[in-house]
């Protein structure tokens, strides 16, 4: 549905010569109804990359491609005709203070010739969906903020768009708005069967609503991929802002073995301490780690210390591993041991 291709944006520097490249080289697909995310630190693209996908910006080099269009091919006039197949948030609402709730929503389709009663039956109609069916007239001064992005969001729906891109859409949010607005941006990619491309720096969002994301750094894609997937690769950089990887020295100094494990609702702990403790009748204590949810499944890194008889650990490990668990032996030193034979 979204598909860049080798996008660069080279903007010419704001306070010194030269050029910044904020966008380097970045390809990346999101498919149809997939809710992806883009994370990465302040400075490092994101916003740049989300306003290429709609053309917002013109890529220095490389293709867009929306739903099957190459919209870098295409002349402005229909560029600008393309774009309302793609809805966008963001972080500051961006709503008309002089014009109600329903006069924001009404306001895409005014400017695309709609007649005054069909659009205001659609704002109508998209105002009751995000839940504000009550509030048509109210001014964007007498809603709150978790209210105005609620607007926002049915603004962005009136043209019926199939892509919505959503930029730090919760970050002047406190974290009940947060929440209500993220319920609402999964509830309406699934009844409207959009395709969701949400840039933000929370962890926390992506956790809550992506199926995917991808990480950026210094405008490159260092890491990314489907969740589910990317939180049993053991060690990544996308998996290790998601999960920060537990202190390895949290258990230093106490003997025994520390172990790293990845855990998932496929290869839960309990599986694990049935080897360590039932099979191998060692003693697991847990040193640090934690269990979330994440994209609707249950993922977590423990830190076990397992102490007693090791010499049939490595068995045990490669009896793990080859059962579908990822697990690391970490060594005295704190790195993650090469060579495991449990390290997948
Ligand atoms: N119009 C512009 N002109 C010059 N430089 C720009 C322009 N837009 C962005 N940049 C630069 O490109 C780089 C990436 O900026 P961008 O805003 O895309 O990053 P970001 O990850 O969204 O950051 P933040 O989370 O702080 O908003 C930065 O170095 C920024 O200063």
């Amino acid at each position: 549905m979204i598909e860049l291709t080798d996008v660069r944006k080279v903007f010419p520097a704001r306070r010194r010569a030269g050029e910044v490249v904020a966008v380097d080289g970045v390809s990346l697909r999101v498919q149809a109804g997939e809710f992806a995310g883009v994370v990465g630190p302040s400075g490092s693209g994101k916003s740049t990359l989300v306003r290429l996908v709609n053309l917002l910006e013109r890529p220095t080099s490389g293709s867009v491609t929306v739903d099957g269009q190459v919209l870098t091919d295409l002349p402005d006039d229909r560029v600008r005709e393309a774009r309302r197949a793609i809805g966008m948030v963001f972080q500051h609402f961006e709503l008309l203070d002089s014009r109600t709730a329903a006069g924001n929503v009404e306001h895409p389709l005014e400017l695309a010739g709609v007649g005054r009663a069909e659009r205001r039956r659609r704002a109508t109609d998209l105002l009751d969906l995000v839940g504000l069916g009550e509030r048509a007239e109210a001014r964007p001064a007498q809603l709150s903020g978790g209210q105005k992005q609620r607007v926002a969001i049915a603004r962005a729906l009136a043209a019926r768009p199939k892509v919505l891109l959503c930029d730090e859409a919760t970050s002047a949010l406190d974290q009940a708005s947060t929440a209500s607005v993220l319920e609402l941006l999964r509830r309406v990619r699934s009844e409207l069967g959009l395709t969701v491309l949400l840039i933000t720096h929370e962890m926390a969002v992506v956790k809550a609503v992506c199926d995917s994301a991808v990480l950026l750094e210094r405008g490159r894609v260092v890491d990314g991929g489907r969740l589910s997937e990317v939180l049993t690769r053991g060690h990544s950089p996308l998996a290790d802002a998601l999960l920060p990887a537990p202190v390895a020295d949290a258990g230093a100094g106490h003997g025994g073995a520390l172990l790293r494990v990845t855990v998932t609702d496929r290869t839960p702990e309990t599986v694990v301490l049935q080897t360590l403790i039932g099979e191998l009748g060692l003693a697991v204590e847990v040193a640090g780690g934690s269990v979330e949810t994440v994209a609707g499944g249950r993922y977590g890194r423990l830190l076990l210390r397992v102490t007693g008889d090791l010499d049939r650990l490595e068995a045990g490990l490669r009896a793990l591993h080859d059962g579908g668990v990822v697990v690391d032996r970490v060594p005295a030193h704190g790195g993650v041991a090469a060579g495991s034979g449990a390290t997948r």
